[in-house]
């Protein structure tokens, strides 16, 4: 049976999906039965990457996701609007949707399921968390007997190349960041990379998914990598850690049924080097995976381009055409759709445990350290080990590393330590896994 295609976006994923589509020799034999039907775009006279008939081109995109012949959307122009719009649109004409859009689905994952079982129809994401990378469908389905306890992983390619950059040439933030956005790894807007929201919107999926609810955006703990600078990275090394922005989605282990609790947070973090995630360098992702029985899972590979994120878009594309080709009972197979009907709760920061690295600037004097370590163990604070690692005339520079302590605790003795006259002060907290 022939599928048509309804293309929203013609940019680097789309055009990698097309190219896929036109050029199935070798590929699985479904493809074959597959059409690029409408091709939607901003602007005709760009030129394309690929070579499509031209009458299939419009910038009538509504006239896409309403197309009676169109079977199957994708949505690959990005943003929030016209996007979910148009999602949504498909969905109630009763077109499946395929979609690389973690942005709207991190945000309006309730509207656009609801709507897709009420209409029958499928929404699938893979490309929007880890592009090339099978994650999503592998938590859907071939983890589906384990009980998930922790996600953890490098998912933004862009802070990657420029953290990875920073500690192989000891170059500081700004620098690698104009190289990043002059070799087009960056957006010239790199924001949501670079502040880690791009990050949020990824384990905020990941989470729903591993944890079986929905995800308050708002409630996940975000926090980039523009305050880290060189001076961190290579005391960091010293120490023996790598820096990574790690997102990160863990269940409490004593949760009950009735007593959830979920953390779920990106911060730039301390990796000892023999972790398996410190050696996930450039623009490479990597997701470790923790659960029973399973043990520890990875996925690696590449999390952007054209190539890779094509790549997932057309198997999710494949998916969708394979059920449509089995008889159907006119449900939806629960181990392709998404019917989470509530929400998780999210555990506070201020009550989680971590190990914290922290870097003071203080007078040169004796006793200083001796006060640090009184006030932090008047928080319970655990030191793990405490050093004046460089002197710069009157100053020290002192780095604490912690055990694990309880967030707030760590907090409220830093709030009190800014006060001493002896610091002059901290350039840099970060936590340490
Ligand atoms: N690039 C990557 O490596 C990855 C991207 N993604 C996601 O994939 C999606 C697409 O990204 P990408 O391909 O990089 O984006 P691009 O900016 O390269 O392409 C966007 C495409 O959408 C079209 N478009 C945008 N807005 C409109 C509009 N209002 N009306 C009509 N057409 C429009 C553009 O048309 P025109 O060409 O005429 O300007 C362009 O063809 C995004 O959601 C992104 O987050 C996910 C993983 C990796
Ligand atoms: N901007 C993202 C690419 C798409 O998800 C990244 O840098 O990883
Ligand atoms: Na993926």
């Amino acid at each position: 049976m022939a599928y048509k295609i309804g293309l929203l976006g013609l940019g680097t994923v789309g055009t990698g999906t097309a190219q896929i589509l036109l050029d199935t020799n070798g590929r699985h034999p479904l493809l074959q039965g597959l059409s690029l039907h409408r091709v939607g775009v901003r602007s005709l006279s760009k030129s394309r990457g690929v070579e499509l008939p031209e009458a299939i081109l419009t910038t009538d995109l509504e006239e896409i996701v309403t197309d009676p012949e169109v079977d199957i959307v994708v949505e690959l122009i990005g943003g929030l609007e016209p996007a979910r719009s148009l999602i949504l649109k498909a969905i109630s004409h009763g077109k499946h949707v395929v979609t690389a859009n973690k942005a709207v689905i991190s945000r309006y994952a309730d509207e656009i399921f609801t709507a897709a079982n009420e209409k029958g129809v499928y929404v699938m994401l893979e490309a929007a968390v880890g592009g090339g990378i099978p994650v999503i469908q592998p938590l859907k389905q071939s983890l589906g007997a384990n009980r998930i306890h922790r996600i953890m992983g490098i998912v933004n390619g862009t802070t990657n190349y420029i953290l990875t950059r920073m500690q192989q040439e000891g170059a500081d933030f700004a620098e690698v960041l104009a190289q990043a956005q002059q070799l087009g790894y960056a957006e010239a807007d790199p924001t949501a990379d670079v502040d880690g929201l791009d990050a949020a919107d990824k384990i905020a999926i990941l989470a729903s998914l591993a944890f079986g609810g929905r995800i308050k955006l708002s409630e996940v703990y975000c926090e980039g990598i523009r305050n880290i600078n060189a001076s961190d990275i290579s005391y960091a090394e010293r120490l023996g850690f790598v820096i990574k922005l790690l997102a990160i989605a863990s269940r409490d282990p004593q949760a009950t049924l009735e007593n959830d609790l979920l953390s779920i947070r990106v911060h730039p973090t301390l990796l000892p080097k023999a972790h398996p995630l410190a050696s996930i360098n450039d623009v490479y992702n990597a997701i470790l995976i923790e659960g029973e029985p399973i043990g520890q899972v990875m996925f690696f590979g590449r999390g952007a381009g054209a190539g890779p994120t094509a790549s997932a878009v057309v198997s999710d594309i494949l998916n969708i055409a394979a059920l449509l080709n089995t008889p159907v009972s006119g449900e939806l197979n629960p181990l392709m759709s998404c019917t989470h009907q509530h929400y998780c709760n999210l555990a506070p920061m201020e009550d989680l445990m971590t190990r914290f690295y922290a870097r003071f600037v203080t007078q040169d004097e004796p006793g200083v350290i001796g006060k640090l370590g009184t006030c932090f163990g008047n928080h319970q604070v655990s030191i793990e080990s405490i050093v004046q690692i460089d002197t710069h005339g009157e100053l020290a520079e002192i780095v604490v590393v912690t055990h694990d302590v309880r967030e707030g605790n760590f907090r409220r003795a830093l709030d009190e330590i800014q006060s001493f006259n002896v610091v002059n002060r901290i350039p840099s907290i970060l936590r340490v896994l």
